[in-house]
């Protein structure tokens, strides 16, 4: 799509009376087409802070240089093995499939970069992994934990949208990235989003997605383009594509919950095809994606968030509800575009979560070894290497812990991330997610604790109210002024709100996010109307499960309730046909 289109989108006209979402998110509001839609770009918080004005990557307020994105991250994200003790690996790669649902900021290569200059040996190409085609210069030694790259450029790594020929903003005014998904929580990373993506990703027969049959199950449809879209060590191995989402094959968990979506996408398709057998590919098609993405926010918003920004954080905000019917809260006046200080900083903090240890279960959950997940990088090959590996990684995520939500990251992230076998050096995946949050030109840690409702620091010392000590001397070694500290490092330091996984200025940015995410969203699955379900439906589609998800859609036997959280006493295994199931009749057409 070319880029003035996005900047100045013609207007519109939207057919009022259409009871399904477009691909694109286009026309869920009716006065406003564009918002939330795909291609359009992500709003903010607070006013762009970029050094020019325009577009360069912000400096400390004396001028100097900001540190070291790979510095920050080795001096403030040490690494401890301390599991959370309540959640699974579920959680947190639920998390991710939400994320990817949201956005994607879209990176273009400037005119003046060739990959020919940039990749020398040193240098990696991180095309497959983050989607882009730059050169980072932030490659570590993977096995040297102690490295810190002094002298290494800070790259001119992303500039993600940051010449006006590829952003939005006119001349003299800053720039502002581009969102390659819809907003809404439609699942767009299973449907595509775009209308063409959308057709392309169907069999346009009985309501079907495309898939591929192998091992006696059904899977996401191979790449045609490996090198795009994986780095192999051979090329008969899996690599995916034929989903809405081009970051499928980034890590073996988050391409197991893609392939879960699909196989529940055709499941439903097929029982609604034998319990409404008139209903053409169309009908049958919209009204599965439909209770498919009305379970998808049941479970984001009931199971999951409370988890993440608390039970009592989501009631006083009125992000759910004890009602047992429709909840109509739509509010035609807000935008639900992607707040870029939530993409770029608050809900990164969760790659804290990650475990670089993914294990495989059998089905009385015995350990059967496990995978180091930097070996696995947009390489799946595990998912298909045994009849069985699916299915013992998927028992994997609802048995093992994730990590607890503190400073610490596992060296898999920070060290090896992006590494094959045999590779001598990896990526830092925080400095990665620092740098860019520059590129994005977010507003300080400061600026944001002020919005948040917290007191602007004047001094370091003034941050002692939501962060230790020994992390305040560690920010003061790096920056010259409290001023000066990123959002995302700042944040990522704070101690966690009571009840929550993340400190006060991260959840009162991702809390307003979701929000807008709920309210800005006609088709939000507790909403009445034309759109909306009927209400025995809707109380079907309250019966969904991430569990249920789970044992529908691979041979697992028997699953906790709810496998985002550990097995206990409170949560014990059962057999997976007494779980409840979201019954189809009630969709029957008389
Ligand atoms: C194994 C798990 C994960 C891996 C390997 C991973 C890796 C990545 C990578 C490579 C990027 C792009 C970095 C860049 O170039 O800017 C990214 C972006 C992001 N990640 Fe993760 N991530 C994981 C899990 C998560 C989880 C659990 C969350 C939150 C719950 C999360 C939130 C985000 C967000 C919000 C973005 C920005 C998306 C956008 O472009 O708008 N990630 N992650
Ligand atoms: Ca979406």
């Amino acid at each position: 799509q070319n880029v003035r289109s996005i900047c100045s989108p013609p207007p519109s006209p939207c057919d009022s009376a259409s009871k399904y979402r477009s691909h694109d998110g286009t026309c869920n509001n009716l006065e406003h087409p564009k918002w939330g839609a795909s291609y359009t770009i992500y709003t903010r918080l607070l006013p762009a802070n970029y050094a020019d004005g325009i577009s360069a990557p912000p400096v400390a307020k004396d001028g100097s240089p900001l540190p070291l994105a790979r510095l920050v991250s080795s001096t403030i994200h040490p690494t401890a093995p301390v599991e959370d003790k309540q959640l699974t690996l579920n959680a947190m790669q639920y998390g991710q499939i939400l994320t990817h649902d949201m956005g994607v900021a879209l990176n273009t290569t400037p005119p003046d970069f060739r990959l020919d200059q940039c990749c020398s040996t040193s240098r990696k190409l991180l095309g497959p992994i983050t989607g882009s085609k730059y050169c980072f210069s932030i490659v570590v030694p993977k096995d040297d934990l102690d490295f810190i790259p002094i002298g290494f450029e800070c790259f001119p790594f992303s500039r993600t949208t940051t010449d006006h020929e590829y952003g939005c903003g006119r001349e003299n005014e800053s720039v502002q990235q581009i969102n390659g998904h819809t907003s809404f929580l439609d699942l767009s990373i299973i449907y595509g989003a775009n209308a063409d993506e959308g057709a392309f990703l169907r069999v346009l027969k009985n309501g079907l997605l495309k898939s591929e049959h192998r091992l006696g199950q059904k899977w996401l449809p191979r790449s045609t383009n490996i090198t795009r879209d994986c780095i192999l060590g051979d090329p008969k191995e899996p690599c995916y594509d034929g989903t809405g989402d081009g970051r499928v094959n980034q890590n073996p968990q988050l391409a197991i919950l893609q392939t879960i979506l699909l196989r529940e996408h055709n499941r439903i398709a097929d029982r609604l095809g034998a319990i409404n057998p008139h209903w053409d590919d169309e009908r049958t098609f919209q009204e599965a994606r439909k209770i498919i993405i009305g379970q998808h926010q049941k479970i984001v918003y009931y199971d999951l968030l409370p988890l993440l920004i608390g039970e009592d954080n989501m009631k006083k905000h009125k992000l759910i509800y004890t009602s047992k019917g429709y909840v109509n809260d739509y509010d035609p006046t807000i935008d639900p575009s992607i707040i870029n200080e939530h993409a770029a900083a608050a809900f990164r903090y969760f790659h804290t979560l990650i475990n670089g240890q993914l294990n495989m279960f059998n089905e009385k959950r015995l350990n059967e070894g496990g995978i180091r997940i930097s070996d696995y990088i947009v390489r799946p090959l595990i998912l298909e290497n045994r009849r069985t590996s699916f299915d013992d990684l998927t028992r994997g995520l609802a048995t093992q812990s994730m990590l607890a939500a503190d400073e610490y990251i596992s060296r898999e992230m920070t060290n090896k991330f992006g590494t094959q076998p045999g590779d001598l050096v990896g990526l830092d995946l925080i400095a990665i997610c620092i740098q860019r949050s520059r590129d994005h030109g977010l507003a300080t840690y400061n600026d944001l604790r002020q919005y948040c409702g917290l007191p602007r620091a004047n001094c370091f010392e003034d941050l002692l109210d939501v962060i230790r000590k020994e992390n305040i001397q560690k920010l003061e070694e790096l920056y010259k002024s409290p001023d000066d500290i990123d959002l995302l490092v700042g944040g990522s330091l704070e101690k966690l709100v009571p009840g929550a996984r993340v400190g006060k200025t991260f959840l009162c940015i991702i809390t307003e996010q979701f929000i807008r995410t709920r309210k800005g969203d006609r088709f939000f699955f507790e909403n009445s109307g034309d759109i909306g379900f009927t209400l025995s439906q809707l109380r079907e589609i309250r019966k969904a499960s991430i569990s249920r998800w789970l044992c529908d859609n691979t041979n697992i036997k028997r699953i906790q309730p709810n496998s985002f959280v550990q097995i206990s006493t409170e949560n014990e295994l059962v057999d997976c046909n007494d779980l409840p199931l979201v019954n189809l009749k009630l969709w029957k057409e008389w």
